[in-house]
């Protein structure tokens, strides 16, 4: 039985076979209150899957994933959503047929009050908040357009905006930068590092000279194994990162 941590996310043991084959082996990582976390490896390397696993998507095999010492890996998906753990895959999925304004507005947590959606009232409040929103993720001058007029990168943001605003406390990005342009990429660097004063993040990231603009601390998995925690620069002088990764 593990303990009680201060940690926001706590994950000990982990592990996930398919058909014998394990993609998540044996995992142990921390994650605390307002850090901002990267996880990089190779294709294969197990990082989605992991993601897969806090949010539920993926049932455990074996071990424990504790968020403010509450156990997920019992839990059902939408429970742990609930609970305050979210994400965003890889590719945008937004509504194409709904404006940056009405994504923003669905996303708003309605719910978390006691009368849930009966409540959905679009109030001054509410939409100074999706206004707030749509200004950080960079798109407070297009809040009419529909989603499907946006750029990819645009697309984008606005994910990261539909988790802004359900304000949890940790938020988990796949990829975030993937087909963004170089300048795009220099935003989001700033906009995750602000995020990740008031929220934890976790992101899942290839793309180096990214990580090395907005990582504190960076975690290499390597066949569902971690094999380095440190800093980028710590991470890149490991020889066993440098053969497995970061040489090709
Ligand atoms: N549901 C599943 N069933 C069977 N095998 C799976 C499943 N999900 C993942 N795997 C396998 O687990 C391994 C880890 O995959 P995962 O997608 O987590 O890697 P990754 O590090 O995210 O890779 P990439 O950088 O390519 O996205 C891979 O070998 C993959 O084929």
């Amino acid at each position: 039985m593990s303990s009680n941590t201060d940690f926001l996310l706590a994950i000990e043991n982990l592990t996930v076979s398919f058909d014998g084959f394990k993609a998540v082996d044996d995992l142990t990582l921390y994650v605390d209150k307002g850090e901002l976390r990267v996880i990089i490896g190779p294709n294969g390397a197990g990082k989605t899957t992991v993601l897969d696993l806090i949010s539920g998507k993926t049932k455990a095999s074996a071990g424990s994933i504790k968020y403010n010492n509450i156990e997920l890996t019992r839990m059902r998906e939408h429970q742990i959503v609930r609970a305050g753990v979210i994400r965003k895959f890889q590719t945008p999925s937004i509504y194409d047929n709904l404006t940056v304004f009405e994504n923003l507005e669905i996303s708003y947590p309605w719910g978390r009050t006691v009368w849930g959606s009966l409540s959905f009232n679009r109030t001054e409040e509410v939409v100074e908040r999706i206004k707030e929103v749509a200004g950080e993720v960079f798109l407070g001058d297009m809040l009419d357009i529909p989603g499907e007029m946006l750029s990819h990168g645009q697309k984008q943001w606005l994910e990261i905006g539909m988790l802004l605003i359900q304000n949890t406390e940790l938020i988990m990005l796949d990829e975030p930068v993937a087909g963004m342009t170089p300048k795009e990429r220099d935003a989001t660097a700033a906009l995750l590092k602000k995020i990740s004063k008031k929220q934890s993040v976790i992101i899942i990231e290839h793309d180096m000279d990214f990580v090395e603009k907005i990582a504190s601390r960076v975690t290499v998995l390597h066949l569902g194994k971690i094999i380095k925690e440190g800093t980028m620069t710590e991470v890149r002088n490991d020889p066993r990162v440098q053969e497995v990764y970061l040489g090709h």
